[in-house]
C-alpha cells in the first residue's frame, strides 16, 4: 500500500475498465499518480516489469492503490488514457521518441499513399513498377502494395464476395497508413472497386497524404487486353462477380490524378510515372 499523490478521476470514455474481475464503465476507475520510492518499485514490480513501467490497479476514489497486473499500464510521469478498438479492448498507445518526421529527416522524403485504382487490366501494376523504378533512380523509397499480392499472404482468407472486399481494403489501408508513417512512399495498387472502402482508407491518413490515381481505362480496353484470360473465364460464367461484368466499379469522384485513355492510345507507364512523380514534387513529397 502507498500513499496517493493525486488522483484523476472520471475519464469520460465509453469504453470499460476493470474493477477485480470484473469489467466496469471507465467512468469508475481512476487513474493515480503515485510516488513510490525506488526501493519499493524494484521489490514490488521486478517479477514481471521492468522498474520504469508497471501495471497497477487503481481503486476507486481511494487514498491506496496496490500493484496488480490486471489493469492499466502506468508508465512512468506519464498517465495513458486505456481505450477500446473495435474488439481491442483496455489497449494504450505506446509512443516512441522517434517518430515520423525523424523517419522522413533520414529518408529525405515524406511518407504518404499513392492509391491506384481501376479495372482488372488497366494498369495498376503496371504503374505501381514503374513509379517505383522511378523513385527509386531518384533515391527515393517506396514500397509496393499489390492487390494481388497480398492476397497471397496477409489477406488469403479473403473472397471476393462484397464484405471480404471491404476488409481487404481496410487491410491494405492500415498497412499502408503503417508504411506512411515509417517515412515511405506506399504505392497500393489495388482494384478497390467501392468508393466508400476507398474513402475510408483516405481518412486513416492526414489530410493531403493519400493520393488518390484512377486509371481510367474502358472495360473494353481491359477486357482486350485481359493478361490473365479472367475476363474470358467472366464471361464464360465460370468466375461469379468479376468486376466490370457482374460486380461494380464506382470510379472516383474527386481523385488527385486521373490518368485517362485517349481514344486508343494510353500514355506508356514510364510517363504515367512522371506524371504522379510532379505531383509528388509539387506538393513536397520528395524533400523532408
Ligand atoms: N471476382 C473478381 N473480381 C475482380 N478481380 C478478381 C476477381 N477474382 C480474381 N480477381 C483477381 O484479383 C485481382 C484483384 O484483387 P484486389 O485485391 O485488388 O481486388 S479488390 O480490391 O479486393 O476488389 C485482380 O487483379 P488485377 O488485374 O491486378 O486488378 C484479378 O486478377
Ligand atoms: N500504359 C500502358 N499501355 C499499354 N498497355 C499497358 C499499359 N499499362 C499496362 N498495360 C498492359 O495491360 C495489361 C494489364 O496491366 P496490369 O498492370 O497487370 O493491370 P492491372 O494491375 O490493373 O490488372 C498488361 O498486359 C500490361 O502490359
Amino acid at each position: 500500500m502507498v500513499v496517493l499523490k493525486s488522483v484523476r478521476p472520471a475519464i469520460s470514455c465509453s469504453s470499460f475498465g476493470f474493477d477485480g474481475d470484473q469489467l466496469v464503465p471507465l467512468h469508475k476507475v481512476s487513474f493515480v499518480n503515485l510516488t513510490l520510492p525506488a526501493s519499493l518499485l524494484s521489490v514490488r514490480l521486478s517479477s514481471r516489469n521492468n522498474a520504469k513501467l508497471s501495471l497497477v490497479q487503481a481503486t476507486k476514489e481511494s487514498s491506496t492503490a496496490s500493484t496488480n497486473d490486471s489493469a492499466a499500464v502506468f508508465s512512468g510521469e506519464n498517465l495513458h488514457q486505456i481505450a477500446t478498438n473495435g474488439k481491442a479492448t483496455n489497449i494504450v498507445w505506446h509512443k516512441s521518441s522517434v517518430g515520423k518526421v525523424h523517419r522522413q529527416e533520414v529518408l529525405q522524403q515524406k511518407g504518404c499513399v499513392i492509391w491506384i485504382t481501376g479495372l482488372s487490366g488497366s494498369g495498376k501494376s503496371t504503374l505501381a513498377c514503374a513509379l517505383c523504378q522511378a523513385l527509386y533512380s531518384r533515391g527515393k523509397l517506396a514500397y509496393i502494395l499489390d492487390g494481388d499480392n497480398v492476397r497471397h499472404g496477409l489477406n488469403r482468407d479473403l473472397s471476393f464476395k462484397a464484405e471480404d472486399r471491404a476488409e481487404n481494403i481496410r487491410r491494405i489501408g492500415e498497412v499502408a497508413k503503417l508504411f506512411a508513417d515509417a517515412g515511405i512512399i506506399c504505392i497500393a495498387s489495388v482494384l478497390s472497386p467501392y468508393r466508400k472502402d476507398r474513402d475510408a482508407c483516405r481518412s486513416l491518413l492526414p489530410e493531403g497524404d493519400f493520393i488518390e490515381v484512377f486509371m481510367n481505362v474502358p472495360l473494353q480496353i481491359c477486357e482486350a487486353r485481359d493478361p490473365k484470360g479472367l475476363y474470358k473465364l467472366a464471361r464464360a460464367g465460370k468466375i461469379n462477380g468479376f468486376t466490370g461484368i457482374d460486380d461494380p466499379y464506382e470510379p472516383p469522384l474527386n481523385c488527385e490524378l486521373e490518368l485517362p485513355q485517349k481514344g486508343n492510345n494510353c500514355a506508356s507507364p514510364c510517363e504515367m510515372a512522371e506524371i504522379v512523380i510532379s505531383y509528388l514534387e509539387e506538393k513536397g513529397y520528395l524533400q523532408a
